[in-house]
């Protein structure tokens, strides 16, 4: 907050992480989560449509043959014929060649949102789910609500890092659950391995990859209120002697399982209105870059027991290829300078203002 001294504390070295109560005043929470609420929710699986596909294509021969739809909807209570899914199909212009196949093209271009919001609608229980919440997000470039662009500016002083860098990551996600949510343990961002593409550093990729994640380097996670029951934030494996993936589940304690096991995470934040949290995904790769994955920041949200709980994620997309984000950053102010260009030929003032969010 301005003209405030701000504490910060250090919650664990694995994954590096810290505290500062009072990041955000209650009055500021208030606006986010008013903002949050005007622009409406999302609900998700959380799983990519490369992921949902391969879990569905039973065969594994790239193609989603209707049986294997129909099986996989069965497995959780949900009888469909195949003459149901395909006017399905048609209803959401799933199959674009009408062969009653899906290929992974097609399923990607389906808007995944349609059909995740489907696989809800046809009950699969929300206690069931990697991650029980809504979210929405808000922008926080030029025009923003000036809370927003002020908090923006606040993650630029406290993670020290340039303001390009800050400006081009992903807007500001806000997150509600409702009493008995969760958020099983996960990691923000996965591994990058040489051919691992960065959702945010797409275009200035040369091919085409076969993995790709978002590069979230730093995680600052805001709470916008103080949770009466449960919510918290478990870091499970935080500051342990060892990691071993083997270790997470143990003689059936399953340490990922939020819903369960929360007490048994090496630690746990409490929510409490306007602290920040923030903790980095990766390691330095030594050279003062974006190095590897960083195991020990998995975690996850907490049961809520009683009441609701907000949040909100500001996540800071770096790519740990040097080059990319610099050609990245440089392809950005290219196009920036061509609409300026453009701005004296065409009244493009309308069409900005389309963009302009919340
Ligand atoms: O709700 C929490 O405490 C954690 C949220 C989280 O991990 C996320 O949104 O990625
Ligand atoms: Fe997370």
């Amino acid at each position: 907050v301005p003209d405030k001294v701000h504490e910060m504390r250090t919650l664990s070295l694995k994954p590096l992480l810290f505290e500062i109560p009072g990041f955000l005043s209650d009055a500021e929470c208030g606006v986010v989560m008013q903002l949050a609420q005007l622009k409406g929710w999302w609900r998700e699986l959380d799983l990519s449509p490369d992921e949902i596909f391969s879990l569905l294509d039973i065969s594994q021969d790239g193609q989603l043959q209707l049986s294997e739809v129909g099986s996989a909807l069965r497995g959780s209570g949900i009888w469909l014929t195949p003459e149901s899914l395909r006017e399905i199909y048609a209803g959401i212009h799933a199959d674009k060649d009408h062969n009653g196949l899906l290929s992974l093209e097609e399923f990607r271009q389906l808007s995944s949102d349609a059909f995740q919001r489907f696989l809800l609608q046809r009950g699969v229980e929300s206690s069931q789910l990697v991650r029980n919440s809504h979210h929405t997000w808000l922008e926080q470039g030029p025009g923003a609500h000036p809370v927003l662009q002020s908090v923006k500016q606040r993650v630029v002083r406290l993670t020290q890092l340039p303001d390009p860098l800050v400006d081009l990551s992903e807007p500001l996600q806000v997150v509600r659950y409702q009493q008995g949510g969760h958020y099983h343990a996960h990691h923000d961002s996965g591994p990058v391995y040489p051919e691992t593409a960065c959702t945010h550093t797409r275009p200035a990729a040369n091919a085409s990859s076969p993995f790709e994640t978002s590069c979230r380097y730093i995680t600052v996670l805001f709470y916008l209120n103080s949770v009466e029951g449960g919510g918290e934030t478990a870091f499970p494996v935080a500051d342990n002697g060892t990691y071993e993936e083997m270790s997470l589940i143990q003689n059936d304690v399953d340490l990922l399982d939020t819903r369960r096991n929360c007490e048994r995470s090496n630690l746990r934040v409490k929510p409490t209105r306007g602290t920040a949290v923030f903790w980095y995904n990766y390691l330095s790769d030594g050279k003062g870059w974006v190095g590897e994955q960083d195991q020990y920041s998995l975690h996850g949200g907490c049961v809520v027991t009683r009441g609701t709980k907000w949040v909100a994620n500001k996540w800071i997309n770096i790519d740990p290829d040097y080059q990319r984000q610099v050609r990245y950053q440089q392809l950005v102010s290219q196009s920036a300078q061509d609409d300026e260009d453009q701005e004296g030929l065409v009244a493009s003032r309308d069409m900005h203002d389309a963009h302009q969010d919340l």
